[in-house]
Order: C-alpha cells, then sequence, then structure tokens
C-alpha cells in the first residue's frame, strides 16, 4: 500500500495514478467530512471530471493510512506543521510532492523532512506534471530524488506508472530548489505576459531565470545537471508556458491588475520571499526573484520592475 497524505489536486491525482497500478492507495484528508464525501462519491471537487478507482480508500484516520511509504503532498508551508504533529512518520520512507522553499527557515522539503523527523528516510517527487494531466492518464516524466539508493531503487520501481516514467538521482538540493524556484519564475512571466510585455520578454524572464535558479543552485551544492533536467528546465517550461498554472495564472492576474482567489494554492508567492532572503544573505544575484517580491510586496510597480531589470549594468551572459 502507498499512503498519500493531503487528499488536494496532486495527492489525488497521484494516488488515481498509482491505482492503475494496481496498487491499493490510501488518500488521507484532514477533514473527516472532506474525505467521507470523497470516499463516498468517488470524486474530489479540487480535481474536478475524475473517478476515483475503486483501489483508493480516502480517509480521515490517520493510524490506519500510514504505509511504509508515505507520500506528503501538502503546500510547502503546511509540510512542517503536518510532520511535527505526527511523530510516529519516523522511520518511514517520507516522498515530498510539495515544491517550495519554507518561510523562516528557508529550507525545502527535503531538509525539513530531515530537520524534524531526522529518523526518517526523506525524498522528494518533483517535475513537469499538472494534476489533471496525470489523472488523465496523460503521459508524464518526473524526477525522483532521494539519497538513500537502495530505497531509490526501490521507490522508482514502486512509483512508476503506465503513464509516469520516473528518473531517479541523489541530488535532493538540486530537485527540490528546481520545483521551489520555477514558481518565482512562473509568476514573474505572468507577471510580463498579463501586463503586455509580449513573449519577447517572457522568454527572457524565462532563460534569466535559469540562469538565477544555477546560481542558487551552486552555491547551495547541486549538481548543475539536476537543474538542466525535469525537475528544474523540464518544470520551468512548463510553467512558465502554461495557463494549467496556478502561479503562472496568479502572475498573470496581477499583470492585468486582476484579483486572484486568494484560497488557490500559488507556492511562488511565498517562496519568492523565502529565495530572496537567502539569496540577498548569501550574496548570490537573483534581480528577478527580487522584482517579484517587491511587485508582491507593492513598493515597486510592475512598468519599474522590467524597467529596472532592463537598466542593469551591461554583463556577459
Ligand atoms: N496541482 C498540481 O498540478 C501540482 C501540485 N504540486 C505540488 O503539490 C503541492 C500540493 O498542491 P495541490 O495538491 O495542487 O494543492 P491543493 O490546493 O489542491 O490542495 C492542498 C491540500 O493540502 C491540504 N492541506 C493543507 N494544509 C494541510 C495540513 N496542515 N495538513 C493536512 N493537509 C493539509 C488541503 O486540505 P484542505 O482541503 O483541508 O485545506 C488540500 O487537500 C504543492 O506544493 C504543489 O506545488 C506538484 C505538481 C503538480
Ligand atoms: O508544479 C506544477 C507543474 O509541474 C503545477 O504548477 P502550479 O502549482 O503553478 O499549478
Amino acid at each position: 500500500m502507498i499512503s498519500i497524505l493531503g487528499a488536494g489536486a496532486f495527492g489525488t491525482a497521484l494516488a488515481v495514478a498509482f491505482a492503475r497500478n494496481g496498487t491499493p492507495v490510501s488518500l488521507w484528508a484532514r477533514d473527516a467530512v472532506a474525505a467521507k464525501t470523497m470516499q463516498d462519491t468517488r470524486q474530489n471537487t479540487r480535481l474536478p471530471n475524475v473517478n476515483l478507482p475503486e483501489t483508493v480508500s480516502v480517509t480521515a484516520d490517520f493510524a490506519s493510512a500510514i504505509a511504509d511509504v508515505v507520500l506528503l503532498a501538502v503546500p510547502m508551508q503546511k509540510l512542517r506543521g503536518l510532520l511535527e504533529t505526527h511523530p510516529e512518520l519516523s522511520g518511514h520512507t517520507l516522498v515530498a510532492c510539495c515544491k517550495g522553499v519554507e518561510l523562516g527557515t528557508q529550507l525545502g522539503p527535503v531538509a525539513v523532512i530531515r530537520d524534524v523527523l531526522p529518523d526518517a528516510t526523506p525524498g522528494i517527487l518533483t517535475g513537469p506534471s499538472f494534476a489533471s494531466d496525470i489523472a488523465r492518464g496523460l503521459p508524464t516524466a518526473l524526477t525522483l530524488a532521494i539519497a538513500d539508493d537502495t530505497a531509490g531503487k526501490a521507490l522508482q520501481k514502486n512509483l512508476t506508472s503506465p503513464n509516469i516514467r520516473i528518473y531517479r538521482t541523489a541530488d535532493t538540493v538540486g530537485a527540490e530548489l528546481g520545483g521551489a524556484l520555477k514558481n518565482v519564475i512562473a509568476i514573474a512571466c505572468g507577471i510580463a505576459i498579463g501586463a503586455g510585455f509580449g513573449d519577447s520578454a517572457r522568454a527572457a524572464l524565462m532563460t534569466r531565470g535559469y540562469a538565477e535558479m544555477q546560481r542558487m543552485a551552486r552555491a547551495l551544492g547541486a549538481q548543475p545537471e539536476t537543474l538542466s533536467g525535469l525537475s528544474g528546465f523540464g518544470d520551468l517550461t512548463l510553467t512558465c508556458s502554461s495557463e494549467q498554472s496556478r502561479n503562472y495564472r496568479f502572475g498573470l492576474s496581477l499583470g492585468r491588475g486582476e484579483d486572484f482567489d486568494p484560497s488557490v494554492t500559488v507556492e511562488g508567492a511565498a517562496t519568492a520571499r523565502a529565495a530572496d532572503a537567502r539569496a540577498k544573505s548569501m550574496d548570490i544575484d537573483m534581480p528577478i526573484t527580487a522584482a517579484v517580491v517587491a511587485v508582491l510586496d507593492g513598493g515597486l510597480q510592475i512598468r519599474d520592475a522590467m524597467e529596472m531589470l532592463l537598466a542593469r549594468p551591461p554583463k556577459e551572459e
């Protein structure tokens, strides 16, 4: 059995995909009423038009939901709280499925798992994949990053399903950074398109945003190949170019001066602040990330942010 903690769009989509392997999946929701509704109706309003296979059981009973392998599909800023409330997860293989950097500590999901539950075996499943694509059985490829090679090989086999091809790496730092930072650049790209700056501006932001991602990754000891793989370049490309992305759509709304539903999960907003703080403390040049933070905090108008980025001193590429 695989257990998935967090019955949002992504947790539910993964449950559907693993069930296609015939693997029993226990999907845990914190809200008992929501769990019962999902179990009875076989639907989740966060992932419309998808039916839950019979081998997926949705429950709010934590103890009965836990298997040896546990996937953590809650938003990044909620991960620590979940782990702290459930010390019984210690000793399990815990695979983060969230993308972001924690505010305050500036740690990624694998580092947060290590921090709270040092006896767990931590990993991360990340890469370009929209929940609805996964649930509909469309082809996707993901990165599984886990330092423990034996656990990694077993998990890679376990989590592969007919529509999900999984690549493995031991570079957890690179994988978690790629997945986190691409959301910040996606917000920047959404802002640029929403404000009418055009596709060329978006390509510039994606490329120079990727340079920022690499700079931070190098400074934190990640392998450059990880950033050029699915979890970095792959996810950056997807998220900056598709209106399926909530981070990109959030940026679009900002650029157009429209409101955005605050209940929608937009990981890049908190992550921008956390990454900006880390970059400043380590003297890493990340001007696009800094500009996103300044726009989010209302300290900089969008047009001024773009002018500021263009007016930076000339440099070699
Ligand atoms: N959606 C996607 O396409 C993809 C998402 N991801 C990543 O997956 C993570 C989750 O995103 P997603 O599923 O889309 O988000 P959703 O907003 O769809 O769902 C979030 C889920 O987390 C639950 N949750 C929030 N806080 C807690 C908590 N403290 N304890 C337990 N459960 C909690 C929510 O429960 P409740 O309803 O009770 O609030 C909800 O079920 C994010 O980091 C995202 O970047 C990765 C790849 C693709
Ligand atoms: O991470 C994702 C795609 O890989 C999902 O992106 P959003 O969170 O922006 O919707």
